[in-house]
């Protein structure tokens, strides 16, 4: 893979997600820079050798790649502390924000020329990330393909060429983890009764999950709803609780959920 100087401007929850995913898969730790105004956020940072120069404009002008990983709201607010001392224009700019454009971005950092929106997952953690990548025109193939190498190196990725579909790819991917988390909450709680212990609970879950995604994974050839009535019996017990997902509109529940996660990313499109 191509290695290229890194500075990573937000240190949270996404940030780490991707900067420990990168180095499990050997990604250099001298490569990388983290810059955070939250020490807490640093001090996560200290056992590896990941550089953590928290002059903004030294550590921007050494790096070859900048990662805005800050949220929306205070993008604005954290490119106006360099905009103008730094120029970008031999960088590339890679945002993992959800809702803010390119047209934004380029904006809030002029001399910024090649702009790549990315919206990844924290899955990226374990190397099971989904991400989702949008350049803009003057983004040119090789660096294309070091970001793609980059996301690639912590999950899989998906470009799209129509930077409207990054919103679908946020209700898809990168807010989806959250669901399937909620999904899990649920039914542990749904157990929290049956006297098995808290570890047997999380362990029924959490491998019964595995095992699902691995069995869409491995078997391609199967749809989804396919899969679903292999494990659902006439009159079985299956069937007894999906009739009660049935009566509780649980698909229509999941099309408004992901439609209003799909509204908010349009709408912080615009307000940030
Ligand atoms: N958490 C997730 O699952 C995902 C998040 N994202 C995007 O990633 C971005 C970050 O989200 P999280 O990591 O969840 O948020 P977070 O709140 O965990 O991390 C943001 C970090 O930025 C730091 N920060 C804020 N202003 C700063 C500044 N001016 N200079 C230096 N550091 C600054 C904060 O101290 C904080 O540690 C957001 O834009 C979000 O839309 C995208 C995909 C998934
Ligand atoms: O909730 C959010 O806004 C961010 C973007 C996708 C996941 N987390």
């Amino acid at each position: 893979m191509q290695q290229k100087s890194i500075v990573f401007i937000g240190g949270g929850n996404m940030a780490q997600a991707i900067i420990f995913g990168l180095l499990s898969k050997g990604y250099p730790a001298q490569l990388i820079n983290v810059c955070d105004r939250n020490p807490s956020k640093l001090a996560l940072f200290a056992h590896k050798e990941v550089a953590i120069e928290q002059d903004k404009e030294k550590a921007l002008q050494q790096a070859e790649v900048v990662v805005l990983a800050v949220k929306p709201q205070a993008m604005a607010e954290t490119c106006a502390e360099f905009a103008s001392a730094v120029d970008f224009s031999d960088k590339l700019v890679i945002s993992i924000a959800a809702g803010i454009s390119c047209a934004r971005l380029a904006q809030l950092l002029p001399s910024a020329q090649a702009i790549i929106r990315v919206m990844p997952n924290t899955p990226a953690l374990v190397s099971e990330g989904m991400t989702g990548l949008f350049a803009t025109e003057q983004v040119n193939l090789p660096l294309k393909q070091f970001a793609q190498q980059l996301f690639s190196a912590v999950g899989q990725i998906c470009w799209v060429d129509d930077e409207q579909q990054m919103h679908h790819i946020t209700a898809a991917a990168g807010s989806s983890p959250a669901y399937f988390f909620l999904f899990m909450e649920a039914m542990a709680q749904a157990l929290a009764d049956s006297g098995l212990e808290p570890e047997q609970i999380r362990l029924l879950i959490q491998q019964s999950a595995l095992g699902a995604a691995k069995m869409v994974v491995d078997n391609p050839q199967l749809s989804l709803s396919q899969l679903r009535e292999n494990v659902t019996s006439k009159g079985g017990t299956t069937a007894a609780a999906l009739q009660v997902f049935q009566q509780h509109q649980f698909t229509q529940q999941v099309q408004q959920a992901m439609q209003a996660c799909i509204a908010r990313s349009q709408q912080m499109e615009k307000q940030f």
